[in-house]
């Protein structure tokens, strides 16, 4: 069976971006605790559900690479039955438009907009707070994408406070290697131990990423993507571990002048900052829609 937006349009899962990354210590189970500054950017996946009453969660399109039981899709779907016991399924396909392992956050935006969506779909009723500690068991970026609200993060990333930011056009940039995030949280030379900052010290007192120097020294094309996109910036940044770099433009025409510079060396998206997730807009619309 299909329901009302089951089969109809598709719901977005947009990339984050890191304007900062700042550690500042390491729990005892050896997770780091950050500062972080979240802002999505208009580049999306693209997500569509196919509810059935007889409970089987399945994947239309698997990604390649991903066992389907290990797609955070299907694991945040299997999370919602178990924590409700609801008897409904899903089938559900990905338009998977953003990079993969690089550092915008697409598996777990991915995991939120369908959290966001079943509960809708399959009638749940959760509130948004217990979305957003489900999600965090699927990944410390979920509960952001859960909010949708550009944010100030701290402890992993879960500790939400919301910002009003400046929404710039963005040039993403993603070079041809897979960073492994463990990888660089395990690093010996990883700086650990930044001395907090305040919420109103983002951006004049630091705008920097602590993973940068390690990426940067462990994945050259990181390094040559950060020198390229910086010649034509005030400062190219890493998203995250990366591999992702951007930069901030202040027009969507000087960032497209700077994109025609790169484009055909690299593989890149010119997009915009949102402060809000175009997930609100999309779960506003399904709501208003079926009142
Ligand atoms: C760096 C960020 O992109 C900032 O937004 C995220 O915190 C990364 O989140 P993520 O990709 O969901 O990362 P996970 O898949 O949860 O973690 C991968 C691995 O990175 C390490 N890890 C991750 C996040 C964190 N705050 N501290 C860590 O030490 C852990 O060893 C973990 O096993
Ligand atoms: N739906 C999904 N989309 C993308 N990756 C997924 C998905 N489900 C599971 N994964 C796994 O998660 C890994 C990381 O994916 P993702 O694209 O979220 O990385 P990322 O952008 O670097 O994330 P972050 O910024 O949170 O570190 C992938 O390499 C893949 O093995």
């Amino acid at each position: 069976m299909s329901v009302v937006g089951g089969n109809g349009a598709a719901w977005p899962a947009p990339g984050k971006l890191n304007l900062m990354l700042r550690i500042v210590g390491q729990r005892p189970d050896g997770y780091h605790l950050l500062q972080t500054v979240f802002q999505f950017i208009d580049l999306c996946d693209w997500l569509s559900f196919d509810v059935n009453d007889h409970g089987a969660v399945a994947l239309a399109n698997p990604l390649p690479g991903v066992p389907a039981e290990e797609d955070l899709t299907v694991r945040a779907a299997r999370l919602l039955q178990a924590e409700t016991g609801c008897g409904k399924g899903v089938t559900i396909s990905v338009d998977k438009r953003l990079p993969m392992g690089g550092g915008l956050g697409g598996g777990s935006s991915d995991a939120a907009t369908t959290l966001v969506a079943l509960n809708h779909l399959w009638g749940l009723g959760l509130d948004a707070g217990r979305l957003q500690a489900l999600g965090l068991g699927l990944g410390a970026d979920v509960p952001v994408f859960v909010n949708g609200v550009a944010a100030w993060a701290e402890g992993v990333g879960e500790v939400l406070t919301p910002m009003n930011l400046p929404e710039p056009w963005f040039v993403v940039m993603a070079p041809d290697c897979h960073v492994a995030t463990g990888k660089v949280f395990s690093a010996p030379n990883l700086t650990r131990n930044r001395v907090p900052i305040k919420i109103e010290d983002f951006p004049a007192l630091w705008q920097g990423n602590d993973c940068l120097e390690i990426v940067s020294q462990m994945y050259p094309p990181v390094k040559a993507a950060l020198d390229e996109l910086g010649a034509f910036s005030e400062g190219a940044k890493l998203t995250g571990t990366g591999a992702c770099v951007f930069a901030a433009f202040g027009s969507e025409s000087v960032a497209e002048e700077a994109a025609r510079a790169l484009r055909g060396r690299w593989r890149l998206w010119v997009t915009k900052g949102l402060n809000r997730s175009p997930l609100l807009a999309r779960l506003s619309e399904r709501q208003g829609l079926e009142v």
